[in-house]
């Protein structure tokens, strides 16, 4: 594939791949599918549910902080949950939400009752069991939708990266946790990338979303990319593979991710 703006459409139209020359034009086009969506969800059904990872993501979601977002977008509409978190204290240099604090929310005006932090005083089971109660309660009030096909909360939007090994949240390659298919949230005490304890949404509310954009930049994980967008869908060997949501998925890719393809 060129590296150069280029778009693929599959035949549903259920997944795009975009290919961006910079990590900067990236983050523009990030900024505005992300702001397009909050207009759509917030006036279609009053509120705007929406799912962020940790890592090089954050830095990708620069641009809503910036004009035009800042002040175009309703932020008083966002419910803001994680993906995965890791089990350590909200002022943690690894603490997903501390990064997402830090670098986006601390700078728009969403209320702070619509962040939906982990309860970091409880250990990694006691915090996925807490964080799937808090999921419960807002399903139960409306604020997230549940999916008819599934059962399980479907949110609006899913903004996701990708580790270099091809994880997602913290589902990592050959553990168990990949085949979870009861619970909402769940934990690992032993996650193959410190910190070891982490809580992480499960693949059926992954796959039950809207909307996911899945962020990848880098040459360091280009071969990853290239197996999951290029090889045979039988066999799945990266978890990001295992990203198919109801709705449409698009990749959003730098061109050194992209280099493989
Ligand atoms: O540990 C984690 O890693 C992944 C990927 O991070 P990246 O820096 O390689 O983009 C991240 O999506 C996840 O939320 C985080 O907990």
């Amino acid at each position: 594939m060129a590296s150069s703006g280029i778009t693929t459409v599959d035949q549903n139209n259920r997944k795009v791949v975009e290919v961006f020359v910079t990590e900067e034009e990236l983050a523009v086009s990030l900024a505005k599918y992300t702001a397009d969506l909050s207009d759509k969800f917030a006036k279609e059904r009053g509120s705007f549910t929406v799912v962020v990872s940790g890592g090089s993501l954050i830095k990708s979601l620069r641009k809503l902080v910036e004009a035009p977002y800042v002040d175009s977008i309703d932020w008083s509409k966002w419910h803001v949950c994680w993906v995965d978190e890791r089990v350590v204290p909200k002022d943690h240099p690894d603490s997903n939400y501390k990064l997402a604090f830090d670098g986006f929310l601390s700078k728009v005006p969403i209320p702070s009752g619509n962040v939906y932090a982990i309860n970091d005083a409880l250990s990694a089971e006691g915090a996925a069991d807490d964080y799937e109660t808090c999921l419960k309660h807002l399903v139960h009030t409306g604020v997230i939708n549940k999916s008819s096909v599934s059962g399980f909360p479907k949110f609006d939007l899913m903004l996701v990266g990708m580790g270099p090994d091809g994880h997602v949240a913290s589902l990592f390659p050959g553990h168990p946790l990949l085949k979870e298919n009861q619970k909402w949230v769940t934990h690992i005490t032993d996650s193959p990338k410190p910190p070891p304890g982490r809580i992480t949404f499960t693949f059926p509310v992954i796959n039950s979303s809207s909307y996911i954009a899945l962020v990848v930049c880098g040459a360091g994980k280009a071969s990853v990319v290239q197996t999951a967008l290029r090889k045979s869908q039988n066999s799945d060997v990266f978890p990001v593979q295992m990203v198919s949501p109801e709705g449409e998925l698009k990749w959003f890719l730098d061109k050194d991710a992209a280099s493989k393809l």
